[in-house]
């Protein structure tokens, strides 16, 4: 990589260039010192011959003195040429500005070399003014004049010698001459020399010590950037060392792994716990990139390639998911980072990056989407419609039910306000803007609220919104979510529910509750204004028959008929309604009796010529009317509702088909109008458990030791006087209540019995309502089975007409008791005109004489007849007789002469509390049956 290779070369510059620095000051110094050294050799060489030339020059000219000799004259001058020359180029050299070319010259001249010419004429110039220098120049500049006076000798030797003047004394003096001036120039030859090898010596010394300065810097230098670059590598190793503990700790102490995959080499590097982890040996070594490959999922090794591959194109980041089979063959997911670096070509040549095991979060993340998947498919499979907006209230989710709810599809995205208005029916139909609300941080409407959604297409609906916030991770509302409950069918529903409490769903007329409520406020008018109305109480006659012949739905049918047709008569300010069953009500407002009279014939006559089927079998349809002129006579609403009921009841008694006009003075009404009450009474006295049991001896004549009793009814008044049967009885068999009191008394009993000491056979009387009684008979046959009571203990007495009024009925009743161990009792015999010829047909174990025989059998003779033969045939047909209403000492030894095996009444006991009110009884209510009389 270029970055590094520059960084490399600066730090080795930095590292070697004071050493460069000084082996180049040494080199440049060495090099000085050897040109010095040359330089000075040259001039040592140089002075040699300058003073060869002077030695040479001295000598031949004292041959020429003793030969004349021209030759050795030239020798002379050629030998003087030397000095001469080195003269010349000293004089030249110490110029300001010197002119080189001639020192060059004379140098030459001198007989130096040229090649060291340039290092002396350097010397010359570069040290003329320091010491040894300076001081050798002087010396040299000394010869001059000696050598000055040898040149005069000399020509004045060659002038006196080509004059002839040359004599022995002039050549004596010339020698003389020549003997000083080389006496002369010998020590200064001598000085010369030896300035030059002072400096030469001085030199060396200088290059000693600077070479030797040079190297101890060198060490120096060395030692001290070896230390500090061993101190730098040592905290560099030191720095990389804890950066890798570091990262090996952070590596280890983390889910990351580190991958370095040398590409050319398809070699990949795997942190140590990874390599474990997928099984690989060994820790550091590189692995097989293809084998490590290899452990990627089969599923996602495409999605690998292909995030290389893009990293290696574009140089995109390289960021993927799979999962890698580790060594106990099992995979898990990994997130995987890594950059490429590349050649100069921009071919990768090493991928390095981290991995990260992410299974927990891809587990997680699945469990987050099924959540999520579980959650739509709820949203959209619930009925109530539900949206969610953004911090903006744009919508971000809505389900199916919202967008049909709302009307509008793939709203994603709008904001919520523009898809519909929401009115606030509680609030004075303010517009209301949930999603604002909840933004805006006020309270979320948890409990929902009654709004109208308007849609864009103006249509509305009534829903219940819950709203609420979203929040985000931090705790900030994040949007708004909305649920929109259709109340569509709840308002239907409600409206339904409070229709049905005031009307009968059968006719749609209105109901009992209504009309009454409708009367009641009439009656209430009346003491501010006197309007005089109506009320008619309808009953069909024989509706029963009906249901009976062709079944429940026919009996519907006709009642819908029924309904309309006297609709059809009625104004519209008339309130006709359907008390129940087969009754009808009609109010007739602002209607005198006369109008109304006409009125109610009229209904009477609409009834009668309804022609209806069902099913090709025509019914002859009639009513009878009770009808109650509403004047100024102070009724309430219970007095005039029960007075049209006795007047109905009068129409029917009095052959049906019939309107009764109710008359307050009539005595015939005035009974009905008892027994009604008694009707009332008798509901209050089961409901307030205010019956109760007593019980009469049957005391057998001959057995004084056997127990029976009769079980008599009796009812508790609210001042807690006891009412006797006689009381109630007609009222509560005309208005058919007897099943429901007969199985009371049943009940009452048979707990009682099992509660009594002492074994007794107890007789419990049957109305003939109950007898006729499928119904009845099963609750008898349960209660026994029930209660625990031994059936032989038990006898019904039923009396003889109703046994006769409804023979087969009666004798199957006996039967199927007696087959379960019952006795049977056939009260009042002899009361009818044929009692002997059914009393073979009637199994019972039991017959009580008619009282009015008993009571005047002692001063009547025929009455006494009468028991005798009842007793007589009694026990011809095997059955024990019971003599009633013995009531007193006369009465009862008649009973004994004839021979009637028990007697009953005062005589002998009177009747006594057999069970406490009620004490064992279930509540009524819960009991009452479908026979049970409203
Ligand atoms: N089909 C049908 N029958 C009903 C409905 N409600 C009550 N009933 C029957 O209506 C009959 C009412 O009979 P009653 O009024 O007691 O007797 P009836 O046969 O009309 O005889 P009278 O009233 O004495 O002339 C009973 O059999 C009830 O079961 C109803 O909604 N539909």
């Amino acid at each position: 990589m270029p970055t590094p290779r520059l960084h490399g070369y600066s730090g080795l510059l930095r590292l070697i260039w004071p050493f460069v620095l000084v082996v180049a000051l040494l080199a440049l110094l060495s090099m000085g010192s050897i040109n010095v050294l040359s330089a000075m050799r040259a001039y040592v060489a140089g002075e040699s011959l300058w003073s060869k030339g002077q030695k040479d020059a001295i000598q031949a000219l004292g041959i020429y003195l003793d030969t004349r000799d021209p030759a050795a004259y030239a020798r002379y001058r050629e030998a003087m040429s030397v000095p001469e020359g080195d003269r010349i180029a000293r004089l030249t050299l110490d110029t300001a500005k010197p002119d080189f070319a001639a020192a060059e010259r004379g140098l030459l001249a001198g007989g130096n070399s040229p090649a060291d010419i340039p290092g002396m004429i350097w010397l010359f110039r570069t040290f003329r003014n320091i010491s040894y220098m300076d001081r050798a120049i002087s010396v040299w500049a000394l010869g001059d004049q000696h050598l000055a006076q040898l040149d005069t000798v000399a020509r004045s030797v060659r002038s006196a010698a080509e004059q002839g003047t040359l004599d022995a004394a002039a050549i004596r003096r010339a020698r003389s001459e020549l003997d000083r001036i080389n006496n002369a120039l010998t020590p200064i030859e001598r000085k010369f020399s030896n300035t030059l090898g002072e400096a030469s010596q001085a030199i060396r010394n200088v290059l000693y010590y600077s070479n030797f300065g040079a190297a101890l810097v060198l060490i120096l230098l060395a030692v001290w950037r070896t230390r500090r670059h061993m101190a730098e590598r040592d905290r560099l190793e030191g720095a990389l060392q804890a950066s890798e503990e570091r990262l090996q700790l952070a590596v280890s102490g983390s889910h990351y792994g580190v991958w370095d995959w040398d590409i050319p080499a398809n070699l990949v590097y795997l942190s140590p716990q990874y390599r474990a982890l997928f099984g690989f040996p060994g820790q550091h070594d590189q692995l097989d990139f293809d084998a490590v490959f290899a452990r990627v999922h089969p599923e996602d090794q495409a999605t690998v390639r292909a995030a290389m591959a893009s990293h290696f194109a574009d140089n995109s980041v390289y960021e993927t998911e799979f999962r890698l089979r580790t060594a106990d063959d099992c995979y898990r997911w990994y997130h995987a980072h890594g950059q490429a670096s590349r050649d100069g070509t921009g071919i990768p040549q090493r991928m390095a990056g981290t991995f990260e095991d992410v299974t927990e979060r891809k587990r997680m993340e699945a469990a987050l989407q099924a959540e999520q998947e579980r959650a739509l498919v709820t949203l959209a499979s619930i009925g109530d419609a539900v949206l969610t907006t953004d911090t903006q209230g744009s919508i971000s989710y809505m389900n199916p039910a919202a967008e049909v709810l709302l009307g509008v599809r793939h709203a994603t995205g709008l904001r919520f306000s523009t898809t519909c208005h929401l009115i606030d029916e509680a609030r004075n139909e303010q517009e209301f803007d949930p999603v604002g609300q909840v933004l805006a941080g006020e309270s979320a409407d948890t409990e929902g609220r009654n709004l109208w959604l308007i849609r864009k297409d103006g249509s509305e609906t009534a829903v219940r919104l819950v709203a609420a916030p979203m929040h985000d991770e931090a705790g900030h509302i994040a949007g708004a979510a909305l649920a929109f409950h259709d109340m569509t069918r709840e308002r239907q529903f409600v409206a339904h529910l409070s229709w049905q409490a005031s009307h009968d769903e059968l006719t749609g007329l209105v109901n009992r509750r209504e009309f009454e409520q409708r009367l009641g406020r009439l009656l209430a008018e009346r003491p501010q204004r006197v309007i005089h109305h109506a009320l008619l109480f309808l009953d069909l006659d024989q509706f029963k028959l009906v249901n009976d012949t062709s079944g429940h739905a026919s009996g519907d049918e006709l009642l819908r008929q029924v309904c309309s047709t006297l609709q059809r008569h009625l104004r519209v300010d008339d309130t006709l309604a359907r008390l129940g069953g087969d009754e009808f009500g009609v109010i007739l407002q602002g209607c005198r009796l006369e109008p109304a009279t006409r009125i109610a014939e009229t209904l009477r006559e609409a009834i009668e010529t309804l022609h209806f089927a069902w099913g090709g079998q025509p019914f002859n349809i009639s009513v009878s009317i009770g009808l109650v002129a509403l004047d100024d006579t102070p009724y309430t609403l219970e007095d005039s509702m029960r007075a049209a009921d006795v007047a109905c009841y009068m129409a029917k008694e009095k052959g049906r088909n019939r309107v009764q006009h109710y008359q307050p003075g009539d005595a015939e009404i005035t009974v009905r109008y008892g027994e009604m009450e008694w009707v009332q009474r008798i509901h209050r006295a089961l409901e307030e458990h205010r019956f109760c049991l007593y019980a009469q001896d049957i005391v057998a004549l001959a057995e004084p030791d056997h127990r029976h009793v009769e079980l008599l009814l009796r009812l508790i008044n609210d001042d807690g006087s006891v009412v006797p049967p006689s009381a109630f009885i007609p009222a509560a068999e005309r208005y058919n209540l007897m099943p429901l009191l007969d199985r009371w008394v049943v009940r009452t009993a048979l707990a009682s019995m099992r509660q009594q000491p002492e074994t007794l056979i107890c007789s419990i009387n049957l109305s003939g309502a109950s007898i006729g009684d499928d119904a009845f008979l099963e609750f008898v046959c349960t209660q026994l089975q029930d209660s625990g009571v031994e059936a032989s203990h038990v006898c019904f007495e039923i009396t003889e007409t109703t046994a006769i009024a409804n023979l087969n009925r009666a004798t199957l009743f006996i039967h199927a008791l007696k087959a379960r161990g019952c006795r049977f009792s056939l009260d009042d015999f002899g009361a009818g005109m044929s009692s002997f010829a059914y009393l073979k047909h009637l199994p019972v174990d039991y017959l009580k004489i008619d009282g009015a025989f008993v009571k005047g059998m002692v001063n009547d003779a025929s009455d006494r007849a009468m028991v005798e033969a009842i007793n007589h045939i009694g026990h011809v047909m095997g059955k024990r007789t019971i003599a009633e209403f013995v009531e007193n000492e006369a009465i009862l030894t008649t009973t004994r002469e004839i021979g009637i095996d028990y007697a009953q009444g005062y005589a002998l006991c009177r009747p006594q509390p057999f069970s406490l009110p009620d004490a064992a009884a279930t509540p009524l209510h819960t009991e009452r049956g479908k026979d049970a009389v409203s």
